[in-house]
């Protein structure tokens, strides 16, 4: 099943919370939709889903309008953050309750129903927790129990809102890692919310990454970390120095000093210039388009960081941190040459 969003507009009062969004999702897909806070995440779930309408725009799945129906009818699975398990039933009843509640003239006799529930918590790998309540569940395990409870009436789509949100780091980790090999095993087309982009690059086939109600670049992880397509995107997906730049008659200034960096792509004017971290190559004084002198080193696992006052002749200077590899010797007062292997300019406002 295919999801085409096409041109949605969702305003909230005099706020657009969804502005002009296109987006298409294909069968067996599994997308994240990435994002800071206040996004448009959510909203965009929530329309898809039935849980919410846009003032206009489409959305169709396998080229069907989905806007004209409800939720209940568009056979669409939900995630969300907060375990919406049923307190008052066990786990096998939990999961078995979108069956038990369905038309009579599709529903399943009750042995096909203990059959499908006991397929699902094997699927989730819980077949031995059914009939627990969920206060004697774990976080993490309530979570798979509410992803087997979504899959129970076999929806077209599965729609994720920050399933992991609530949970520890680590069982966030390990959740993601079975998220991916469950959707390989199900392949049902899935759109998951996430505001973690380790979350979005390691489980996703492809990335949405949107700011202000906007998507500012759809792609795989590899495009949207290795290509960002705006400064927002090359901001938000991996640890990037920043450095405010003037882009005029072909060069690049960091303050009044010309750095050594081709700007060919570049438009003139105010710009940022994008570095990230590993692909900075540091050497010796007078080596490299950048210049700097150390003002603190620590360990920081089998690298170390440092503080590093960038030289911009006439300017105050810029603090940047940088890494190096353990055995490099790098002390306080050193002054170094750094080189970008790789960098973006982008053009301020663009
Ligand atoms: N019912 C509503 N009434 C008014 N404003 C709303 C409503 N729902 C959402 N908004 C606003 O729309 C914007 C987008 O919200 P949304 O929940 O889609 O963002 P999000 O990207 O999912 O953020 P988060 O990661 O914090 O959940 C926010 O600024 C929010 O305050």
């Amino acid at each position: 099943m295919t999801i085409e969003v096409r041109n949605i507009i969702k305003r909230f009062g005099n706020f657009t919370a969804l502005d002009n969004v296109a987006l298409r999702v294909d069968t067996g897909e599994l997308v994240a939709l990435l994002g800071p806070s206040g996004s448009g995440k959510t909203t965009l779930l929530r329309i898809i889903a039935g849980l919410d309408w846009p003032d206009s725009g489409s959305v169709a799945f396998d080229g069907e309008d989905a806007l004209s129906r409800g939720a209940g009818e568009r056979n669409v699975g939900f995630v969300f953050q907060h375990y919406a398990l049923f307190r008052h039933m066990s786990v096998f009843e939990n999961v078995a309750f979108g069956l038990r509640v369905q038309p009579r003239r599709v529903r399943k006799s009750e042995d096909q129903i203990r059959a499908r529930v006991k397929e699902l918590l094997d699927l989730v790998q819980l077949d031995w927790l059914a009939e627990r309540y969920p206060n004697q569940l774990s976080g993490g395990q309530r979570q798979r129990i509410a992803l087997a409870r979504a899959l129970a009436i076999e929806p077209r789509i599965l729609l994720l809102d920050e399933p992991f949100g609530a949970l520890d780091a680590k069982v966030r980790k390990e959740l993601r890692k079975w998220l991916r090999t469950l959707h390989e095993e199900i392949h049902v087309t899935s759109l998951f919310v996430t505001h973690d982009q380790e979350e979005a690059l390691e489980v996703a086939n492809r990335v949405v990454v949107m700011d202000k109600g906007r998507i500012e670049q759809i792609g795989t992880p590899g495009d949207v970390y290795e290509r960002p397509a705006t400064a927002f995107v090359h901001g938000f997906i991996g640890e990037s120095i920043v450095l405010p730049v003037e882009v005029r008659e072909g060069r690049v200034r960091l303050g009044e000093r010309e750095l050594a960096l081709d700007s060919s792509d570049a438009r003139p004017g105010p710009s940022k210039l994008f570095i990230r971290r590993h692909d900075l190559a540091i050497g010796p004084v007078g080596s490299g388009a950048l210049q700097g002198a150390v003002k603190h080193v620590r360990a920081f696992g089998p690298t170390q960081r440092a503080d590093v006052l960038l030289q911009a002749a006439g300017g105050e200077g810029t603090l940047i941190e940088i890494d190096a590899p353990r055995d490099r010797d790098l002390k306080p007062g050193d002054v170094i040459g750094l080189q970008p292997r790789r960098y973006r300019i982008f053009a301020d406002g663009a």
